[in-house]
């Protein structure tokens, strides 16, 4: 939990000693009230007091109480900022963490777990600083401060204290043994409510289209039940608690009025005012005991979930990203465009098995390689590990006549315009779509983006909307068709200009025509360009400089269209299944 408090501002923990100096202030205020009540009472009992010193008496006490209302104020304010601050460090280190993550570890927490670890979970991290900072200086503090005040006062009203402490310490125990576990789990279950709600939501269409809303929501409403049931058991109980230490605090006033009558009974006449002043005044001594123990009971209140909340923080902000940047910021020299597979194994994570084998091709600068083979074969995790998206697990990749291990991140990246097989757009315009990659010489400007657009047969549709390119693009590109987006990210990656360019089953929504012409563009365009295309069509890749046959995530057959069908019998097989032989003549 300490090790969380590293992400407090160093200018912050300099407001945090200001307030600490005024928490002092304020229980030194809070204590003086009941000495000015002595003052009062004593000022009574005299013979011949004038009222003005009654109300001089008076008016100090209301001056210490205004003075402890000031600075109880002043020191919510700085908590609260301190708090605010803390946050904003926080997520920003969760944002960089979960940038720096590979896809190993974003699968690995799941991205709806992610989503709560920077919202809910360090909003319990914020809630702890804001109402425990003060009640954690506070409470020792005020507790020493008002023990010393009646210790040595009277033997029996100190232990009718006592009592009452012990009693405060058995509520409070039984009350956190039966919560604390369940606290623990408010987290854990608050990221079953986020996944199933983030499933539901993006499903939303085919949940509808299968009339499956009933099984989707009951899904939602076990775990929404489970989380429900959690916060009824361990409100129910903090519920208990209250009245309990509300008639332990009446109880102990009680106790000492009860034994301060015995006393006041059986005092001389003399003592009898004295007596009775003594117990008013012990009596809110006590009271600042008791009160100093409740706000520690506020801390443990809010301390399990904040505790399990850094925790699952720190397990994010501590995870090494297991792809890891090298240094290299430039290629082998004289090597452009080169891609090497070097009998390359890949098992992805918590996996028994490799799901790629001994992957061994090159590429060279200008060409076309097209993969193709069954759905699940490989294709799309041979491609993905040039990015490095994920890293071998065997062999090496290299680019340029380097292993993409040892590029600088950013300087691999430059070197490659991705086109995923599900286009992912973002909310802004077309424009700032194509133009989303940056290189090394900058984003790239209006003519590269309309260059880029005719090379994906995008400029067409996009001419077709009267705002063209700042026609608005919702998230996830919800308002284009999905051959419209498959073309926009097309578009933005070849709008980079890079060396190499990998269409990982990015024709898939387009019709045979776009398709072609598309292929057509990009020969032209991004001459040269090292092109990687996955593909499922044959029509797709048959020109393509040279096809590699994926079956069982190893190589089965590579060569052109016309030596494939000449020897080798899966590309026979795939081609046949899609085109007539007199087609494939
Ligand atoms: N993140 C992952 N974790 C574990 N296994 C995975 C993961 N992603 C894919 N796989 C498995 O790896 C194998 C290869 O998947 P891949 O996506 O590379 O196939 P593909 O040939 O591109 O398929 P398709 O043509 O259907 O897109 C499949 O068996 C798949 O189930």
């Amino acid at each position: 939990m300490i090790k969380i408090f590293r992400n407090i501002r160093r200018r912050d923990w300099a407001l945090f000693a200001g307030a600490v100096a005024l928490i002092v202030f304020q229980v030194f205020l809070d204590l003086r009230l009941p000495d000015y009540m002595t003052d009062i009472t004593k000022l009574i009992e005299t013979p011949g007091s004038e009222l003005h010193e009654v109300l001089k008496a008076g008016g100090k006490m209301l001056a210490c109480a205004l003075g402890s209302l000031l600075s109880a104020g002043v020191t919510a304010v700085i908590a609260a900022k301190i708090a605010a601050d803390f946050s904003a460090a926080t997520r920003k280190k969760l944002y960089d963490a979960v940038q720096s993550f590979s896809m190993a570890e974003i699968h690995h927490f799941s991205t709806s777990s992610l989503i709560t670890r920077m919202t809910n979970d360090v909003n319990q991290v914020q809630l702890l600083i804001t109402m425990g900072m003060v009640a954690i200086v506070k409470a020792p503090i005020m507790a020493v401060w008002a023990i010393t005040k009646i210790a040595g006062k009277n033997a029996e009203w100190t232990m009718a204290t006592g009592v009452a402490v012990v009693l405060l310490f058995v509520i409070i125990g039984i009350v956190l043994w039966l919560c604390v576990p369940r606290f623990r789990r408010i987290q854990s279950l608050t990221d079953d409510v986020n996944r199933v709600t983030r499933e539901d939501l993006t499903g939303l269409k085919v949940i509808r289209a299968y009339n499956n809303t009933d099984y989707q929501t009951d899904k939602f409403e076990r775990v929404n039940d489970n989380l429900t049931n959690n916060n009824l058991y361990t409100g129910h109980r903090m519920a208990l608690m209250m009245p309990g230490i509300q008639a332990v605090l009446n109880g102990l006033t009680l106790a000492i009025y009860a034994l301060g009558a015995v006393m006041i009974n059986n005092a001389a006449m003399t003592d009898k005012i004295t007596l009775f002043s003594n117990m008013v005044v012990f009596s809110s001594y006590a009271m600042q005991v008791i009160m100093a123990f409740m706000l520690l009971v506020m801390i443990y209140m809010i301390y399990p979930r904040a505790s399990v909340a850094a925790q699952r923080i720190l397990e994010v902000t501590d995870t090494q990203p297991s792809v890891v940047s090298g240094i290299r910021t430039e290629g082998a020299p004289g090597q452009r465009g080169e891609i090497a597979f070097r009998h390359v194994n890949f098992r992805y994570p918590d996996e028994s098995r490799d799901v790629i084998h001994d992957i061994d091709f090159t590429a060279h600068r200008g060409e076309t390689i097209a993969l193709i083979g069954a759905t699940g074969c490989g294709k799309s995790t041979i491609v993905n590990l040039i990015p490095r998206f994920y890293d071998t697990t065997g062999g090496q990749v290299l680019v340029d006549g380097v292993d993409v291990r040892d590029y600088a991140e950013s300087a691999l990246n430059d070197k490659i315009g991705y086109v995923a097989q599900s286009p992912e757009l973002f909310q802004g315009t077309i424009g700032t779509n194509i133009a989303f990659g940056e290189t090394k010489a900058g984003t790239p400007n209006d003519a590269a983006v309309r260059q880029a657009a005719q090379t994906a047969e995008a400029a067409s549709f996009i001419a077709e909307n009267e705002k063209g390119y700042e026609r608005y693009v919702a998230q996830s590109g919800a308002n284009l068709s999905g051959g419209q987006r498959q073309r926009v990210s097309i578009a933005r990656a070849v709008a980079r200009d890079p060396e190499i360019l990998i269409f990982d089953d990015a024709f898939s929504a387009l019709d045979y025509k776009t398709d072609r012409q598309v292929r057509e563009n990009l020969r032209t365009a991004c001459a040269d360009a090292t092109k990687i295309i996955v593909a499922q069509r044959i029509g797709t890749i048959r020109d393509a400089d040279r096809i590699l046959v994926i079956k069982d995530g190893a190589i089965a057959g590579s060569g052109t269209h016309q030596e494939l069908m000449a020897n080798c019998e899966e590309y026979q097989q795939i081609a046949l299944s899609q085109l007539s032989k007199e087609e494939l003549a």
